[in-house]
């Protein structure tokens, strides 16, 4: 159970909501931020603390050995007690023509109108799976570590399901961007 692994490991000193090290106001370090172009991903899970959902860029690989994810998710959102309670998570991997549906799981939209607008099954773990997603990975989290706003969630993949869209999504500069495959030669 993610119990033992959410915030298992004591919050670091908390960080000044003005100033970062060095005199780094947050608005430098986002605005910088923004110039670093990322995948989107809508993260979902289910469980005895029901379903939930959000946006996700900061994700990335750690390892192949075992297959490891992880997954950042600010411990003010709303989707947090629910993602801390249930210990799995689907990182749904968004394509071209997704930008909708990433705004709707970007935050305060109630959390069936964000399910409804689209389609789902699931996997081993349970947690929902994006029809038409790049790729998902049904994960267990099995490790969790609290930095600054965030916990970052190490997530096991223990299925993975490979769509069929010929085109990916990228965030870069607070923007949407498709991304289409190169022409075979
Ligand atoms: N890692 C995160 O928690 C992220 C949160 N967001 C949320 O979505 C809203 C809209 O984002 P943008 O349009 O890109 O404008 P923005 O100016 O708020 O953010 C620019 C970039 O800064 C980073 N960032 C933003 N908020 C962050 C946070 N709390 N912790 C760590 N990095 C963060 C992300 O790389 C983001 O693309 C943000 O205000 C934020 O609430 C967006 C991207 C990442
Ligand atoms: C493009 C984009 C990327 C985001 N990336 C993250 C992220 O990596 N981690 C995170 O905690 N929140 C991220 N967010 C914000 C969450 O999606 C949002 O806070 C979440 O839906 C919870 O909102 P709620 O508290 O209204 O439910 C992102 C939002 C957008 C639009």
């Amino acid at each position: 159970m993610l119990h033992n692994a959410m915030a298992s490991n004591p919050a670091p000193s908390s960080p000044n909501p003005a100033l970062l090290p060095q005199g780094l106001q947050k608005a430098d370090y986002r605005n910088a931020m923004a110039r670093l172009g990322a995948a989107v991903n809508i993260i979902t899970t289910d469980g005895p603390a029901g379903r939930a959902g959000f946006t996700a860029s900061a994700v990335c690989s750690v390892t192949d050995e075992p297959p490891t994810l992880l997954v950042c998710l600010n411990r003010s959102a709303s989707v947090y007690p629910a993602f801390k309670a249930n210990g799995v998570l689907c990182v749904n991997v968004l394509a071209a023509g997704h930008q909708s549906l990433s705004a709707l799981f970007g935050g305060k939209t109630p959390m069936d109108e964000r399910f409804a607008a689209a389609r789902w099954s699931s996997k081993s773990t349970g947690s929902p799976v994006l029809d038409d997603a790049a790729v998902s990975f049904d994960c267990r989290v099995v490790h969790a570590t609290s930095a600054g706003t965030h916990d970052v969630l190490f997530c096991e993949a223990v299925s993975i399901a490979i769509g069929g869209a010929a085109q990916g999504l990228i965030y870069f500069d607070r923007r949407y961007h498709e991304i289409a495959a190169p022409l075979q030669h």
